[in-house]
């Protein structure tokens, strides 16, 4: 098979996340600031007229079926009901389990990607619809603008983000979101925090991310990544993490610090993305 076409699927930062309340089904209603990051996987797609979906490289530890790139193209074939059929594979660049998105990033990819060339004609909220099925964080990639959402990630708006660089760590851990979420819940039942209050009245706070105690209780290795990064100013976790972020006014100052704490934790220096490099193609 040779026709393959690549298409990118960036990284997201929450450059802010509170919990501001909970859902009857269980899901937590966040009021949360998204960006883009030069960080991204590449997602490759080569048609075929047999109608089957077929990811060449899953990933180690995740069942082809379970891959949300293979997930996202059947979803849009049930939905659309085209009888053609894709090949995908798949580069990973972007650190799973880290709170950067790449899973519903590929997702959101694939969406966008196949709706055109399967000639579905879906319009972009209709895509959004088909997204949110799939992770809560998939309607914000196609979405393909900075943003602040609202409700589960489903209600956006967009923000507009100064440029910038962001020194990002991977502490060795892969956080799993569920129980982020539930011990969370756990720790409103008992008292131990509250639900934000919703962000109009607090504007002047310093960012925060209310996942993140949470987290560093858990595994304190991203508190002690939180520490390394706080000698240079106030970073802040990505998600249900394990990734952290501290932002910088310049790539030169972003290498710099990603030098000197880059010796302990895996990471990377990426540029904020105010649009999705396939903004203009939905
Ligand atoms: C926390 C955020 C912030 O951007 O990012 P990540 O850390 O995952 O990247 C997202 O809201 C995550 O979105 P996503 O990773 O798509 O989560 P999903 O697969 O939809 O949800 C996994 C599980 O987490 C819980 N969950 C998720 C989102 C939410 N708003 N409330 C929840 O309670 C639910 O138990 C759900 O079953
Ligand atoms: N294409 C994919 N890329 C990454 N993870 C995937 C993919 N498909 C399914 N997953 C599953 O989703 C989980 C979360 O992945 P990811 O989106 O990278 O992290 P996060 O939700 O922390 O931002 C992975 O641990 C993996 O089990």
């Amino acid at each position: 098979m040779s026709n393959y076409l690549a298409f990118p699927a960036p990284a997201k930062l929450n450059l802010e996340l509170r919990v501001v309340g909970r859902r009857e089904d269980g899901y937590h209603l966040l009021d949360t600031d998204f960006v883009f990051i030069d960080r991204a996987d590449t997602v490759e797609l080569a048609l075929r007229d047999d109608g089957a979906v077929v990811l060449d490289n899953p990933i180690a530890g995740v069942p082809a079926e379970a891959d949300l790139t293979v997930r996202a193209a059947r979803l849009l074939k049930e939905a659309s009901g085209s009888a053609l059929g894709v090949n995908i594979r798949l580069t990973k660049r972007i650190p799973m389990g880290g709170g950067l998105g790449g899973g519903s990033s590929d997702a959101a990819t694939v969406l966008v990607a196949l709706n055109r060339l399967w000639g579905c004609g879906l319009d972009r909220e209709a895509l959004m619809q088909l997204g949110v099925q799939l992770g809560a964080d998939v309607p914000v990639f196609i979405f393909g603008r900075a943003a602040r959402a609202q409700g589960i990630g489903e209600r956006l708006n967009e923000i507009k983000v100064p440029e910038a660089w962001y020194v990002v760590l991977k502490p060795p851990v892969n956080v799993p979101t569920a129980d982020i979420f539930k011990n969370f819940a756990q720790r409103v039942l008992t008292g131990k925090t509250g639900f934000s209050i919703i962000r109009v009245l607090q504007t002047t706070q310093q960012k925060q991310n209310d996942l993140q105690s949470v987290v560093c209780e858990m595994y304190p290795v991203v508190n002690e990544a939180l520490n390394d990064l706080a000698q240079y100013g106030s970073p802040l976790m990505t998600g249900s993490g394990s990734c952290v972020f501290l932002e910088c006014r310049s790539q030169s100052q972003a290498n710099k610090i990603f030098e000197a704490v880059s010796r302990k934790f895996d990471g990377f220096v990426a540029k904020g993305l105010q649009a999705h490099p396939l903004f203009d193609k939905v």
